[in-house]
């Protein structure tokens, strides 16, 4: 019997080619080239200081690389601003968040589709049905008009998800979103992001909570000191002595 035929590569719907952030001296990006695919969670790991959010920031446009070039669907969107992204289907979150503590969960989420609005990127939301439905769809129903002040930190980081996909992104380009989230929690995001993926969604994750970087991504990229050290699956994330090397004496590299 034959053997099925492998399925074809697919074309990254995001790529990094070659990309370098300097701040002075310090090159805090060096030369890196990432692929970010539909349908999939991609990883992007690493110590402290490694890069990550400044490689994020390069992605969305507010940061402006010192070399390379930054693909969406094939088209380098290097030289938009930030806005002009969001509008072809780029959405994040921050690692420190960035909500407005005084309005409600589900003014929080509203907001992001009137921004759009005005910005002329979200013409035919039905911003209120799409509140509706993102709350349902991300679990936050039960505290939709509570406070962001009130609730605790790792649903915030969920409200954060929540109004990112106010945009319907094609790409979600999540900054340590389970950080200060309790077990429970994570599990319940574990299943939110596998969806978002099975829905078709480019994900990157930076993460430093390995088990969950390891159980949800197919390919990971390892940062260190700005440089690519290792792409790959879990498993050859996890077999590198280049990865092990980089986080002896930060954290564990095995679940
Ligand atoms: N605006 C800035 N000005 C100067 N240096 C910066 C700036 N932003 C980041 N850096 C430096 O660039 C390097 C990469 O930082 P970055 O925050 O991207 O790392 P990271 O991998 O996201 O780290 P962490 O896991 O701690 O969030 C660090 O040396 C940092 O001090």
């Amino acid at each position: 019997m034959q053997s099925p035929e492998p399925p074809p590569l697919q074309t990254p719907l995001l790529e990094t080619r070659g990309v370098t952030v300097r701040f002075g001296g310090n090159t805090a990006v060096n030369d890196v080239s990432i692929g970010v695919t539909e349908g999939r969670i991609t990883g992007l790991i690493g110590p402290n200081g490694a890069g990550k959010t400044t490689l994020f920031n390069t992605i969305t446009g507010l940061q402006r690389p010192a070399a390379g070039r930054v693909l969406l669907d094939g088209e380098d969107i290097t030289g938009l601003p930030p806005a002009r992204r969001a509008r072809l289907g780029m959405a994040r979150t921050f690692q420190r968040l960035e909500l407005f503590l005084s309005l409600s969960v589900r003014d929080n989420i509203r907001v992001a589709g009137d921004i759009a609005r005005a910005a002329g990127g979200g013409r035919g939301i039905d911003v209120d049905r799409r509140t509706d439905e993102i709350l349902d769809r991300t679990g936050l129903r039960d505290i939709a008009d509570l406070d962001v002040s009130d609730i605790p930190t790792g649903r915030a980081r969920v409200v954060e998800v929540a109004r990112a996909l106010m945009t319907s992104p094609r790409v979600l380009l999540l900054d340590e979103p389970a950080s200060g989230q309790t077990e429970r929690e994570t599990e319940a995001f574990a299943e939110l992001l596998t969806g978002l993926a099975a829905e078709g969604i480019a994900v990157c994750l930076v993460e430093h909570d390995l088990p969950l970087v390891m159980k949800l991504c197919g390919t990971i990229h390892v940062l260190d000191y700005g440089k690519v050290i290792a792409s790959g699956t879990p498993k050859e994330i996890q077999e590198s002595p280049e990865v092990i090397a980089a986080y002896i004496g930060t954290e564990e590299v095995t679940p």
